[in-house]
């Protein structure tokens, strides 16, 4: 599914009325009217107050349309209209207007705190103040309006987006945000939904179609691609009866120091369940044993050192190579790594201290392999680009990035987002109950595996995160978020490609990770 900007989606909304020959407000009659329904389904006339806060431009014109509707079938609706200002927007008239064939009792005008009214916990609300037309902080009665609702126990649903987020821009007062339990979004979500800063406040959330021009919808290249599992299907390649292991790849691990080496066998073994024909992990000499004890498929090669890799000396040309994990950063490492870039062909990850190695010297980056997969957590990335101010800055500093080295990054976090030049893929996968030690190593390992399979390394990033994820979610469902381990995410592996497949009854409510 695309994630458009505010701009492309008012672009679209310019270019649906013209080609279909509509009305901006028969637009909006569409959207109000797919919330009604929306509602209606749920609610079956139940006489629960329901009370729409309207703002003063197409998003209290949306509210001003699902009152009209409720009304018109016997709900009981509260209207407000916030009247922060009095430029109010054509298709918001045309519909205040319209208010008055359906009911004698016209929306309250709210103008300062003392026009807030009571409503109890079992009440809805309806935030129709703004939504991506917001264009400033929000102050004086309509941030203490907000904070009011914040306040109640009454359902909130969100009209496009919770009042105080901007689709496609930083936050700029946490305290004036609507805290939504669930928000209804027209035709495509918005990138705010999944950043940390911004995401936290819209923790359910559905897409309505509105009918917006199918071309522009499919031609148009979008701020990032979301990534569920209809996407993920068209990534996977189908094995063929005459394939040998020889055609799945030699993927090479290089991980581990004294004390790390568990990080070499769950990458190795993860490229395994993601299908490497074959596995070498490198390791410093401690960890031949461990490694031929614990993952008897794998082969293993040893640098002269015990503790730490020092020079990568290899007796076979890898398909895919993964690098980084649990390697620390000693100097002959760093040279171990320049000498790695410099001649290797392989497609590659880049993990954990191998980044950090990059960070601490930059001579590597010259040196840095096109097209590499990096994948740093939140620290290691900051160490990489620098401080960033907020999640949007973060996104345009790594796409700089990317850009500049002709690499792909992967910013893990609770929706992983892989970037690569101005290109932004959103995974939907995974829960908080891989926030655990060695999840990252599996990732890893994953994407060496499907490198080492051929696919593309842009695809093998994405539909390797997608995979890591859905494994992850399989697991937390069988034992809890709280005993996840990055092994029972690597075992799981296996299910997560099964899961691709298999066809799941609609959920009614879905939460954002899944
Ligand atoms: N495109 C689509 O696909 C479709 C979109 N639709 C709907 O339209 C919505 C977008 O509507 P919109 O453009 O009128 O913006 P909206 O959020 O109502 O607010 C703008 C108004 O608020 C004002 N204003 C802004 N910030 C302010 C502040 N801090 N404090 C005070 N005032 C502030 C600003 O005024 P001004 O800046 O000129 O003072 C302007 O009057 C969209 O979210 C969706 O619900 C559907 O109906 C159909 C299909
Ligand atoms: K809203």
């Amino acid at each position: 599914m695309k994630i458009f900007s505010s701009e492309q989606l008012y672009q679209a909304d310019q270019i649906t009325t013209e080609k279909q020959q509509i009305t901006p407000s028969d637009l909006m009659e569409r959207a109000g009217t797919q919330i009604f329904n929306w509602l209606h389904q749920r609610m079956q006339g139940a006489q629960v107050p329901i009370h729409i806060f309207c703002g003063i431009g197409n998003n209290g014109g949306d509210g001003l349309v699902i009152g009209r509707l409720l009304i018109e079938n016997g709900y009981n609706v509260h209207m407000y209209v916030v009247n922060c200002s009095d430029k109010r927007s054509k298709n918001f008239l045309i519909n205040y207007d319209r208010i008055k064939n359906v009911t004698k009792s016209w929306p309250h005008l709210m103008t300062s705190e003392e026009d807030f009214p009571e409503i109890n916990p079992e009440d809805i609300i309806i935030d129709a103040i703004f939504g991506i037309g917001m264009n400033r902080k929000l102050d004086g009665w309509v941030k203490k309006l907000i904070q009011y609702l914040n306040a109640e126990k009454a359902f909130k649903l969100a009209v496009d987006m919770p009042t105080g987020l901007y689709a496609n821009e930083p936050l700029q007062d946490p305290e004036a945000v609507l805290q939504a339990n669930h928000t209804l979004t027209f035709q495509a979500p918005k990138l705010s939904f999944f950043l940390p800063e911004t995401g936290k406040y819209v923790p359910f959330f559905e897409v309505l179609e509105i009918g917006l021009d199918p071309e522009f919808l499919h031609t148009t290249e979008p701020l990032a691609e979301l990534i569920a599992k209809q996407e993920a299907q068209k990534f996977y390649k189908q094995r063929q009866k005459f394939d040998h292991k020889g055609t799945y790849g030699h993927a090479l691990v290089i991980a581990g120091s004294y004390g790390k080496i568990g990080a070499a066998i769950l990458a190795s073994k993860s490229a395994f369940k993601a299908g490497a024909g074959l596995v070498t992990s490198f390791v410093p000499k401690c960890g031949y044993s461990i490694l031929q004890t614990a993952l008897p498929e794998a082969m293993v090669l040893t640098d002269t050192e015990d503790t730490f890799i020092t020079d990568i000396q290899l007796n076979f040309e890898p398909s895919a190579i993964a690098v980084g994990m649990g390697i620390a950063t000693e100097k002959k490492t760093v040279s171990a790594l320049v000498k790695l870039f410099s001649e290797t062909k392989a497609p590659m990850v880049i993990d954990a201290d191998a980044i950090n190695c990059i960070s601490e010297n930059k001579e590597l980056l010259k040196v840095l392999p096109k097209y590499s997969i990096l994948t740093p957590h939140l620290g290691e990335l900051e160490r990489l680009l620098g401080p960033t101010k907020n999640d949007f800055d973060r996104i345009e500093k790594t796409k700089a990035f990317s850009k500049k080295n002709d690499v792909i990054v992967i910013i893990k976090g609770a929706n992983t987002i892989t970037v690569f030049g101005d290109k932004l893929y959103v995974n939907t996968t995974g829960n908080p109950g891989m926030a655990t030690a060695g999840s990252g190593d599996v990732l890893s390992g994953v994407i060496a595996g499907l490198l080492s399979q051929g696919y593309d390394p842009l695809i093998a990033a994405v539909f390797g995160v997608y995979l890591h994820g859905s494994a992850g979610n399989i697991v937390s469902q069988q034992v809890s978020y709280e005993a996840v381990m990055a092994s029972d995410i690597s075992n799981a592996l296996g299910n997560a490609y099964l899961a691709l497949f298999e066809q799941e009854p609609q959920p009614q409510e879905e939460p954002q990770e899944k």
